[in-house]
């Protein structure tokens, strides 16, 4: 994403922008950001994101190109243009870090600002937020379903556009992968660049001997040869075999050295592979797969007993394929009028779709013997939690069911956290390797049964008593309209 990102945004944003502007409303306002249902039937999401929307909001400026452009449009009045010029983002924003395990209904951002603001960045962080979110989830996935292999993203070709399959990679690489084919996406973050070599290598030699030869003298520390192009195991890995014997004789033995398999029965194709590379006394030979992966064929290999240490993940992964959008929406939830603010609700026909009113934030609770999660608690930010004393959770729609926590038996984390402070940002994004370690130790306080990839256990996200009394109300008065 370079260039000036001011204008992305949907047309309505600007002429509602005018409204406000001409009715001189521009009162202080909450927005939530937050989604409604997991990504392919998950037990939970990844959130991702954030540091491109940290740059977008910082880079917030209609230049003049883009005035005149507004004005081209005869729709907009100077005075609001005049605004427009001198525009910069002034309000405070919160947000869930990069790489937390989320639930739906939680706000992954939270935009309090002027009317005028907060509605004008609306888009952009829901198409950023959106996409990185769902690609990590997916790459959540992938990697669970590989029980600890690396997975290889290989996405870039694929992809919906460049920017999709850069910033898809970098989603992917927080998900869990272990680096990525996309090296514009490897240098502008700091990811390792990982790759083979296609088909065509193979093929641009006269045979297949002498491209697996060429290749090992090029690159005699990592060399890891396409078998598939001819024939795999009458050709491709006695060839294969033969480089590493060759290797092995002159005393050049690469550190890291295997065979990837890219077509046919990926089961049967590398126990064989197996047998044969251990035969021949490389039993520390990597045995790598690609062609069309997703979580679930990984996890049927895995049952298989596919002797597959190593993955390569491309279409599936980029665009989350079996689930093309995340859901994220954009709800104002309070407006404030007089130092206080004022809750606001959305109505819906379907309960769960119901918003939650008032100025918020998360309290996440942990089992203290186990640092699993126990539950996510929606709270108003004046609610407090005090661990030493006992919790009772309840369900938000079936209110009856109930849990009551013991004093000292759960910990108490807010994960909804201060990003912009009066237009400053006052956070610093880390590496994007660093939120992949962190993202890993957030998915161990998922217990087992949320993050199996079918039918998962669902997190409960319950409201605190404050905010449901909140939301109750407004229900009931409402409905006596
Ligand atoms: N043992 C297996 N169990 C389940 N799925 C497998 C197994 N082996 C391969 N697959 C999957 O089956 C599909 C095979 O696709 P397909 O037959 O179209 O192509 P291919 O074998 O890759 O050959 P080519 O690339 O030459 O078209 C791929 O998605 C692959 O991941
Ligand atoms: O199947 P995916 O999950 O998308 O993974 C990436 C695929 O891309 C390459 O194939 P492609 O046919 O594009 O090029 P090649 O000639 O190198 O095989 C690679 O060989 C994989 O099969
Ligand atoms: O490096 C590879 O093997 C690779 C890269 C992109 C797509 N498919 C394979």
């Amino acid at each position: 994403m370079t260039g000036n990102l001011t204008l992305l945004t949907d047309f309505y944003e600007l002429t509602m922008m005018q409204g406000y502007f001409k009715n001189q409303t521009n009162e202080t306002v909450v927005f939530d950001a937050f989604y409604r249902n997991n990504p392919s039937g998950s037990g939970y999401a990844i959130c991702a994101g954030l540091e491109q929307v940290i740059k977008y909001i910082k880079e917030l400026n209609f230049d003049y190109d883009d005035i005149a452009y507004l004005r081209s449009l005869n729709m907009f009045d100077e005075d609001f243009l005049d605004y427009l010029a001198g525009f910069h983002f002034t309000g405070d924003i919160y947000a869930i870090p990069e790489g937390t395990v989320v639930f739906p209904m939680e706000p992954l951002v939270k935009v309090v600002a002027p009317i005028m603001e907060a509605q004008l960045v609306e888009t952009a962080i829901l198409n950023i937020i959106n996409h990185q979110s769902l690609i990590a989830t997916k790459a959540s996935r992938v990697c669970f379903a590989a029980q600890g292999d690396p997975i290889m993203e290989f996405g870039l070709r694929r992809a919906q556009g460049p920017d999709a399959g850069t910033l898809g990679a970098r989603a992917a690489v927080i998900g869990g992968c272990a680096g990525t084919s996309n090296v514009l996406c490897a240098k502008e973050f700091q990811i390792p660049a990982l790759g083979t070599h296609a088909h065509s290598w193979i093929m641009s030699f006269p045979d297949e001997l002498t491209a697996f030869r060429k290749y090992a003298e090029l690159y005699p520390t990592n060399t890891t040869l396409l078998v598939d192009t001819y024939d795999t195991l009458r050709s491709g890995v006695p060839n294969a075999i033969k480089v590493f014997s060759e290797l092995k004789e002159a005393g050049k033995m690469p550190s890291a050295y295997g065979i990837r398999l890219d077509s046919g029965d990926l089961a049967y194709l590398s126990k064989k592979a197996r047998q044969m590379l251990d035969a021949a006394g490389f039993t520390d030979a990597t045995i790598c797969a690609s062609s069309d992966l997703d979580e679930y064929l990984i996890d049927s290999l895995k049952t298989q007993n596919a002797a597959i240490n190593s993955w390569g993940v491309g279409t599936n992964l980029i665009t989350s394929k079996d689930c093309p959008s995340f859901g994220g929406v954009y709800k104002l939830a309070a407006i404030k009028r007089n130092g206080e603010f004022i809750p606001k609700i959305k109505l819906s026909e379907n309960t769960w779709k119901i918003t939650n009113p008032g100025n918020k934030t998360i309290y996440r609770i942990y089992d203290k013997e186990t640092n699993k999660i126990k539950a996510d608690l929606i709270s108003l930010v004046t609610d407090t939690i005090d661990p030493t004393k006992p919790l009772m959770l309840f369900d938000p729609i079936a209110t009856w069911k109930k849990t009551l926590l013991q004093p000292n038996t759960y910990e108490v984390r807010e994960i909804l956290i201060p990003i912009f402070q009066n237009g400053q940002c006052v956070y610093e994004s880390p590496s994007v390797m660093d939120i992949q370690a962190y993202c890993k130790k957030e998915q161990s306080t998922l217990w087992d049964e949320t993050r199996r990839l079918i039918n998962p256990q669902e997190v409960y996200v319950d409201l605190s008593n404050n905010l449901w009394n909140i939301k109750n109300d407004l229900l009931s008065s409402l409905n006596s309209i």
